[in-house]
């Protein structure tokens, strides 16, 4: 803890704010000093107002969202109203959550030399900044390359980057990790410390990274409906168990499993919850000894004729880069597949193999065992349904009926066929009550599930997502993944790409780990998230879950916190 008795870096003074034509406001009477040199932790659930107080500090809120601004709000001395954002950038480097909307130029390097330059600095220690912020972010071998051909992850490495360069006194976070593989996902939490020791760097951080927040932060404050309803150190605030369950917010799993474990008696009721791995380490000490978990993987479907192959598939760019390299992959029908590894492994150029979107440079990609370059993109939807990472980017209609209506006009389905497919959609997917609203009116998750609507509607018999959790809070996230999982008992083939790995165990059986545009590993979710060594070689940590069963015993193969509760309980109530 680095706080220092000066004057506040940040000061609110009851700060109210209010989008235009919008009632409500989105910031309610908040009052917060944050000294220099403190590390913030923004919690909340969705919709809580995390995003605006981020925007507040640049000035962005309400300078250029306009709206209705009481109060006073001071970064560095400056009153944000009065200061132009240009001005106040100089105080606060800002990182948003969708990369690619903070991206302006034309290479890697020049992207984070970018501001640099605009701020006049001399040549040779732009170099010396560059070098170091996309080392710091492993994007030095990317120097070169177009920001737009960079995988998600990369991109969102780069945007961190061009912040960090310009080191500004104040660093502002917005889900800064959310595309991140969690081996960089760690790996920015101790960058931001690293940071804040040697050049005493403030930093505000909204994220959903619950394991990296509890450790990493010193401080964490708790939004709920724009107000600020917690605020302590890191290690109570993210112990309070019961406001984490009021707010659905999601427990790092470590306090998770300790939560079981004093529930079932085995650890003392009046004993502190752990919040970070460390301490998680410690406290299972205090334990008697755990007892070797496991359960039977899930029986694979029927392996007839795979609705998915891939047979020797090499993928190049027109870069030169290869993205993939000589993948073979079989996915029955009726499977529910998870697909992960590093930044960059080449798991979205996999998917996009599936849907025809991108043929392979050498190689064949099938479907029930004919090959796919046989159809045509148009007529493939009508079999393998596609949610992209940023579903936002598929919202072009004006309410959220003629979005879900548009994949259905290039069906040759009579107009009665059609709407009650559109209203089937609208009803799986809980949109009827806001069937004529207009798609950006929509909190994300709900958009998200305009986009999987959308998809449903044509009633595809695999459904493909990529990363479909990102920037969801933990309600949300789970919402879309019980639909995959209802879609799945429908008969559904699922396949799905995503770095949130705790969220996992309770849906996929399968899982592909890819790294370097190899297939490293293709097994059960069990042996899967237990293979330490493979996960490690592509960037992948193993969730803290796992990581506290191998520390409790060398066969425990538990995979979430009441799995591994049930490994230290008496063996009378073990399964
Ligand atoms: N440009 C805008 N115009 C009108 N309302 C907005 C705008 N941006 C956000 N809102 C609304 O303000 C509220 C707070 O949104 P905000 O994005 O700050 O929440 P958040 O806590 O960051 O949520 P999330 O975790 O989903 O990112 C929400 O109800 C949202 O719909
Ligand atoms: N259009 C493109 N042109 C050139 N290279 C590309 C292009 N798209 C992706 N790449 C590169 O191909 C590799 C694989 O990218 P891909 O998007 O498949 O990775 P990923 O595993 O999905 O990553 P992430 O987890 O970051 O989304 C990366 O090195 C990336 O930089």
């Amino acid at each position: 803890m680095t706080t220092v008795c000066t004057a506040p870096l940040v000061s609110f003074r009851q700060v109210s704010y209010a989008y235009p034509r919008s009632t409500e406001p989105v910031l309610r009477d908040i009052t917060l000093d944050i000294a220099p040199g403190e590390i913030i932790g923004l919690l909340g659930p969705s919709g809580a107002g995390k995003t605006t107080l981020c925007l507040a500090l640049t000035g962005i809120v309400p300078q250029f969202y306009r709206g209705r601004f009481f109060g006073h709000l001071t970064v560095a001395a400056h009153d944000t109203l009065d200061h132009p954002i240009h001005s106040l950038s100089q105080a606060v480097g800002l990182v948003l959550q969708d990369p690619e909307s903070q991206l302006v130029t034309a290479s890697v390097e020049h992207e984070v030399a970018f501001a640099l330059e605009n701020a006049g600095l001399p040549v040779a220690e732009i170099h010396e900044r560059v070098a170091r912020a996309l080392a710091a972010v492993y994007l030095t071998d990317c120097a070169h390359k177009h920001p737009h051909d960079l995988s998600g992850g990369q991109q969102q490495r780069l945007a961190l980057a061009a912040a960090l360069a310009l080191r500004p006194p104040l660093i502002v976070l917005d889900e800064p990790t959310s595309q991140l593989d969690p081996a960089s996902t760690t790996e920015v939490f101790r960058l931001v410390r690293e940071l804040n020791a040697t050049h005493g760097t403030t930093f505000v951080i909204a994220s959903h990274a619950s394991e990296e927040m509890a450790t990493y932060v010193d401080r964490a404050i708790v939004l709920d409906a724009g107000r600020i309803v917690a605020d302590g150190p890191a290690s109570k605030i993210f112990a309070h168990t019961a406001l984490f369950s009021r707010l659905h917010l999601r427990l790092p799993e470590v306090t998770a499993t300790f939560l079981h474990l004093q529930r079932g008696g085995e650890y003392p009721a009046n004993a502190t919850l752990p919040v970070t791995h460390a301490a998680g380490l410690a406290a299972i000490q205090t334990l008697p000894p755990a007892h070797a978990f496991t359960l039977p993987p899930a029986a694979p479907p029927d392996r007839g004729v795979p609705i998915l192959e891939l047979r020797n598939v090499t993928h190049t760019y027109a870069d030169g880069t290869t993205a993939l390299r000589g993948i073979d992959v079989q996915i029955p029908r009726g499977e529910y597949c998870l697909i992960i590894g590093q930044n960059g492994a080449g798991k979205s150029t996999l998917l996009k193999h599936f849907l025809n979107l991108l043929q392979p440079t050498s190689g064949e990609a099938l479907i029930d065992g004919v090959p796919l370059r046989d159809f045509k993109v148009s007529a493939l939807a009508q079999r393998i349904g596609y949610v992209p990472q940023n579903p936002d980017r598929q919202l072009f209609n004006a309410t959220v009926e003629a979005e879900v209506g548009f994949s259905l006009q290039a069906t040759n389905l009579d107009p009665a066929a059609r709407q009650a497919r559109l209203d089937e959609a609208l009803e799986a997917m809980q949109l009827v009550h806001l069937r004529h609203a207009h798609p950006f009116s929509l909190s994300k998750g709900d958009r998200a599930r305009v986009v999987i609507a959308a998809v449903l509607a044509l009633k595809p018999e695999v459904l493909v997502f990529d990363e479909p959790t990102t920037g969801q809070d933990a309600a949300g996230a789970r919402a879309i993944l019980d639909l995959t999982q209802e879609l799945h008992a429908l008969g559904h083939t699922i396949v799905i790409v995503t770095h949130h790995l705790y969220l996992m165990p309770d849906y996929a059986h399968r899982v592909l780990v890819m790294g370097h545009g190899q297939l490293l590993l293709d097994a059960p979710i069990r042996d899967a998230f237990h293979a330490i060594d493979v996960l490690a070689s592509t960037s992948v940590a193993p969730t803290q879950a796992v990581a506290l069963a191998r520390a409790s015993h060398p066969d425990n193969r538990a995979l979430t916190p009441a799995e591994l509760a049930l490994s230290f309980a008496p063996p009378r109530s073990r399964p």
